[in-house]
């Protein structure tokens, strides 16, 4: 019994002898505390395995009620093939086995491995780039189930195929590639979504033009793996130092210290060297629309209650992929997407590409505007769409972009803010007084903002901290930004969709 009067072995140490003596601890010191924790423990995994169960008995019935196949991991990614997980019944269910499975893991596994593993995960996004500049799911496009060959995969691109197999297999290891045999690869549906269309035979001639006419999904993980990664790398270094600690500056973020720049990172696209990290930037918001349903624009607004010819002012619009899917389904609205004058230009290839008759109609206008700069130019707005732009800035920027369009309003004009709205990691008051404001609770005992199920938010907010120092809000803390500038937020309609969920909320003129 000596032993278990010894301190336990430090898992900086050794983290294995470290589980082993507390394993013996445990087993040989049942005093009433650790009895009655362990069977909590056991309480609580069994309860987490039920929910497990009872969700995925819940797809079963929703997808045959439906008549619709739930995708397989072996299958190819389409967004067709993905309907049933648009079933609110399916997309309930899976956020809620997302939360229970990864609180299991949590439960079970030693905590030293979980926060090594964790701290190592950044070999993941590396590799995963290094998967799309390689274009190994375009080369396995036609390989099938059988797969190909490392040594034929790295050939295009001329990288060496030892490394590569390395890189495919921590992929494979967290479910995107398969390894069918010893270095012999191919796409499962997580890997076939890096399928830009594109033969490797084009992408290798016209690096250029890679993302042209793409989901532009590739593009948002180039953005990811290169300018956020890097950032990311430096958040600690910007977040410890005084002279940026408290900053909420634009250009002093960990991605101005990752570049060694003076510009905020939309200023910085634009510099000689940095286009192409714009224009993919702006393919890649085109590329967020993969993760959401298809129609959660046109679900987030009465869109069909506005007057013939009403205006839609879409500030920030990027290249315009939003005005896209409402062009196509409201024939009775006209569009200006307001953005940097790069990002217009950029705008002119994708409406070129998906549908030229909008901008030579009139229908679409794409307008030069910089929104810390000049004073909005439509004043006639029925609707003023700011996504995904508030979370890019610090409070006292939204205020001024915020403030302007209150200037140009009408008494009738709308304000559709689309972002994340994140809660707390525990329970809170919601804001009672905003309509759809309140997330639903997930069942005990999950984490009270569905923990993994909804992390896609929260990496979102560490990003935009990262890039821009800007921040993800809750609904109260977007209701108060709102109220400081004479708007007040009177809706918020939640995303149904499971994973990167980005929620409409709705302002009206005070
Ligand atoms: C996160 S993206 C969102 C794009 C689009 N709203 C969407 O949801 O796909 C932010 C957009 O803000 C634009 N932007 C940044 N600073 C701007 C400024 N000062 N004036 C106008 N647009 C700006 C960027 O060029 C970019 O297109």
């Amino acid at each position: 019994m000596q032993r278990l009067a010894k301190p336990p072995i430090h898992p900086s140490v050794c983290c294995l002898r470290y589980w082993t003596s507390n394993i013996f601890i445990h087993r040989y010191s049942v005093s009433k505390d650790t009895m009655s924790n362990e069977i909590d423990a056991l309480a609580e995994l069994k309860a987490l395995v039920k929910l497990l169960q009872s969700n995925v008995d819940r797809i079963e019935t929703a997808t045959k009620a439906a008549s619709l196949e739930f995708p397989s991991l072996r299958t190819t990614f389409s967004p067709q093939s993905e309907a049933a997980r648009q079933l609110p019944d399916v997309a309930e269910a899976s956020s809620e086995i997302v939360a229970a499975a990864s609180q299991l893991i949590a439960a079970v596994r030693p905590p030293p491995l979980t926060v090594f593993s964790t701290g190592l995960s950044f070999h993941i996004p590396s590799s995963l780039r290094v998967a799309v500049e390689v274009h190994v799911a375009e080369f396995l496009r036609d390989a099938g189930s059988g797969g190909a060959h490392v040594k034929d995969i790295a050939k295009p691109t001329n990288v060496d195929p030892y490394k590569l197999a390395r890189i495919l297999r921590i992929l494979a290891t967290h479910y995107i590639f398969v390894e069918v045999a010893p270095d012999v690869f191919a796409n499962n549906r997580i890997s076939s979504c890096l399928d830009s269309g594109k033969s490797v035979a084009t992408l290798v001639a016209h690096p250029e033009q890679r993302y042209d006419g793409t989901s532009g999904i590739t593009a948002l993980l180039g953005h990811f793996g290169d300018e956020a990664f890097k950032a990311s790398a430096y958040l600690s270094d910007v977040m410890t130092d005084p002279a940026t600690s408290h900053n909420y500056e634009a250009n002093k973020t960990a991605h101005s210290k990752a570049f060694n720049t003076n510009l905020d990172m939309f200023s910085w696209f634009e510099t000689p060297g940095n286009e192409y990290r714009g224009t993919r930037f702006g393919h890649g918001m085109n590329g967020s629309r993969a993760s959401m349903p298809a129609n959660a624009i046109v679900e987030g607004f009465d869109w069909k209650g506005l007057k013939e010819g009403a205006v839609v002012v879409d500030v920030g619009g990027g290249v315009g992929s939003q005005c896209l899917v409402l062009a196509e389904n409201f024939s009775h609205l006209r569009f200006v997407v307001q953005d940097r004058a790069p990002v217009v230009l950029e705008g002119e290839k994708f409406w070129g590409i998906n549908n030229p008759d909008y901008l030579s109609s009139g229908k679409v206008k794409l307008q030069p505007y910089n929104f810390m700069e000049q004073e909005q130019p439509v004043k006639n707005a029925d609707v003023f769409i700011v996504r995904t732009i508030l979370h890019d800035w610090a409070n006292q920027f939204c205020i001024k972009i915020l403030r302007n369009l209150r200037k140009a309003a009408t008494p009738n004009t709308r304000l559709l803010v689309v972002d994340n709205i994140i809660s707390y990691a525990c329970k809170e008051e919601a804001a009672k007084d905003i309509p759809g404001a309140a997330m639903p609770l997930p069942p005990a005992p999950l984490l009270a903002n569905w923990g993994p199920a909804s992390s896609m938010s929260y990496l979102a907010d560490i990003q935009m901290l990262s890039c821009h120092n800007g921040q993800e809000r809750t609904a109260t803390q977007l209701r108060d930004l709102l109220s400081e500038t004479g708007w007040k937020l009177v809706e918020v309609r939640r995303a149904t969709s499971f994973g990167l969920a980005l929620h409409n909320a709705i302002a009206v003129p005070v």
